[in-house]
């Protein structure tokens, strides 16, 4: 379901709120047989990661904690700056804890490989990442992470999330953007 008001804002709906929460519940039954015995440390991105967070986190069955970084690399735009800022680090500490990262989306791979590089300098035991959606002919830095949701087209997507000069995290599913909402200077 598109809210009425910003459905002329998307070209198509890529993934439905159904699609969605049936792959994580997957991506969920695949992270408990990995980490069954395990300390576990969730660590969102903010902000684009807030709601895969809350909805992996519940759906995992395994005693958990939370954790939140925010960094931004993409500003108000549509493409990467290419600089990673830490907006707010991490409040615990890493050494020894098994630490998976939780991401909305690698585009290029900027913010994952240097955060992997960041958060693996501070001694944990590991560190592997959980993201709902990747485009494989986006990327630009190698990653390899452990759990992916969808592999996606290169096209600007929001929703569940995922920004447009903030707007549009809110919907449920995730959709392509029309280009006429970017082109336009916002007033
Ligand atoms: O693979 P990349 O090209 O680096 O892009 C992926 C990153 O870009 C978005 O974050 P953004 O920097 O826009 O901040 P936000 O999470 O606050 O929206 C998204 O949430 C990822 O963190
Ligand atoms: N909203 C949004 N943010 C991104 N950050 C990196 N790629 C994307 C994308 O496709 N959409
Ligand atoms: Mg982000």
């Amino acid at each position: 379901m598109i809210p009425a008001d910003v459905e002329n804002d998307l070209v198509r709906l890529l993934l439905t709120e159904e699609q969605i929460r049936g792959r994580i519940a997957e991506m969920c039954r695949e992270i408990e047989r990995d980490y069954a015995g395990e300390d576990l440390l969730l660590v969102g991105v903010l902000r684009g990661a807030v709601m895969v967070m809350a909805d992996l986190a519940r759906e995992l069955t395994l005693p958990i904690e939370m954790d939140w970084m925010a960094v931004s690399s993409y500003g108000s735009g549509t493409k990467s700056s290419g600089v990673v800022r830490i907006l707010k680090d991490l409040d615990s500490d890493l050494h020894d804890r098994h630490v998976l990262i939780v991401e909305d989306i690698i585009d290029s791979g900027l913010t994952l490989s240097w955060l992997l590089d960041n958060l693996r300098s501070r001694g944990p035991a590991s560190v592997e990442v959980a993201a709902l959606l990747r485009k494989p002919d986006a990327m630009k830095m190698r990653v390899d992470p452990r759990y992916i949701g969808f592999d996606i087209p290169n096209e600007f997507v929001v929703g569940y999330g995922l920004d447009y000069a903030e707007r549009y995290r809110n919907l449920r599913g995730v959709g392509v953007l029309a280009p006429h909402v970017y082109s336009t200077p916002s007033q």
